[in-house]
């Protein structure tokens, strides 16, 4: 038995007013002057202003950079970290989804360590803590708001880069329902189900312990009951709640057990078409687990418990199939596109995007390691 560590920000909001709870946090901390990174809808919504007034009846300054693009790059970190030197700001603020959180946390770590993202792609490459991270969320969800992951899109290779590092891990998280009122339909649908691969990946992980297990059963419980309720009626705030929790849960797990070839090679055409995360992980979701399923059929049945399934009789094969049905049906209820054709990926790139998948750090933990040709072979599958 080896040492499990458990890693997440050590204060954590969550419901109705938190995002008011948490400005109060911040002002008692001593922090002077914020850079929000955030983007341009977020601003339009008004998120970024509202902060900014918050922070102001509070003495504390804040500059807004909201030029993150989804999937953020590594201009984009060059960009903000530039404006962070300029207005000499000592913490960091991201207001928004998992671009803007992830695009803060390069630019905090780029910050107080030095040189140039690039340089900390990997496993806890970087020598010192990041500047504080105060994390925002928006969407239900990435929970990049507490995870030590952070993932920057290379704008010459077109490589989304895995930087896995305790020190990108937020001070505070804060997940206020009310900010994810808004979420259109099809966002609330792709963003639900990154939720819901968070949890399978870390739950047929190799990492997998009891305390990531109890998180993930629990989100994928929530995400089941409550995914469908709140892509059909945005303003069912009893249902963003819960939507809320699980992707949450659904990060506590897949942050201490990490995640598997899903995530390894949505990465891959998330950077090379730019395409939103959450659909390519919901397209590629029941395929990689169909090939995981001859090492993880028993917990591939327990995932199907936890959606509602009736497994009871069941060989664990049967309960796997079952549990890749149920998937099949969610995203399908969700408006998930059916197939990589639908979003314009092209089959002569399957080769060179499953090379890039076997070296992505999000793969080491994929219940069972897949040659190029399995690789291909799930693209093909998933067509
Ligand atoms: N670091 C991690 O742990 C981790 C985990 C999973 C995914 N990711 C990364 O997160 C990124 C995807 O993040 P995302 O799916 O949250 O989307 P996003 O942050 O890219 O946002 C997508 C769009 O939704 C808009 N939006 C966000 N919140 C909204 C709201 N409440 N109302 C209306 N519009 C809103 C944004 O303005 C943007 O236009 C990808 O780059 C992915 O690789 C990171
Ligand atoms: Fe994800």
């Amino acid at each position: 038995m080896s040492t499990a560590t458990f890693f997440m920000p050590s204060v954590n909001l969550i419901g109705d007013g938190a995002l008011e709870q948490a400005v109060n946090q911040v002002s008692e901390s001593g922090f002077r002057h914020a850079l929000i990174v955030t983007d341009t809808p977020l601003v339009e919504l008004g998120y970024a202003g509202q902060l900014q007034q918050a922070l102001a009846a509070r003495d504390i300054q804040a500059s807004v950079f909201d030029g993150v693009q989804a999937n953020p790059t590594t201009g984009n970190v060059e960009a903000g970290l530039a404006l962070l030197k300029q207005r000499q700001c000592d913490f960091v603020i991201s207001l928004g989804g998992g671009s803007p959180h992830d695009c803060a946390k390069a630019i905090a770590l780029v910050a107080s360590n030095g040189g140039d993202i690039r340089d900390y792609e990997g496993v806890d490459k970087s020598a010192k803590a990041q500047l504080p991270l105060v994390a925002i969320n928006t969407t239900a969800g990435t929970a990049s708001e507490i995870t030590r992951f952070c993932i920057i899109t290379d704008e010459h290779t077109h490589i989304k880069m895995a930087i896995v590092d305790k020190h990108v891990t937020p001070v505070l998280s804060v997940n206020d329902p009310g900010l994810m009122k808004n979420m259109p339909a099809s966002l609330t649908a792709a963003t639900g189900m990154d939720a819901l691969t968070h949890a399978v990946e870390a739950y047929v992980s190799t990492a997998a312990n009891p305390i990531t297990d109890a998180c993930a059963i629990k989100a994928i419980t929530l995400i089941s009951q409550n995914l469908a309720r709140a892509v059909a009626n945005g303003a069912d705030m009893e249902a963003r709640n819960n939507m809320a929790y699980a992707q949450l849960l659904a990060g506590m797990a897949f942050n201490n057990a990490s995640l598997g070839y899903v995530h390894a090679m949505a990465h891959q055409l998330g950077g090379f078409y730019d395409l939103p995360h959450g659909v390519c992980n919901a397209v590629l979701l029941p395929h990689v687990q169909r090939f995981n399923s001859r090492a993880a059929a028993a917990r591939l049945a327990e995932v199907a418990a936890a959606l509602g399934e009736e497994v009871q009789g069941l060989t664990e094969q049967q309960g796997a199939d079952r549990c890749i049905a149920a998937i099949e049906r969610l995203a399908r209820e969700v408006g998930i596109p059916a197939g990589l054709r639908a979003l314009k990926v092209k089959e002569e790139d399957f080769a060179e995007l499953a090379r890039n998948a076997m070296k992505d750090a999000c793969g080491l933990t994929n219940p069972v390691q897949p040659s190029h040709e399995d690789v291909v072979e799930i693209f093909r599958a998933a067509y």
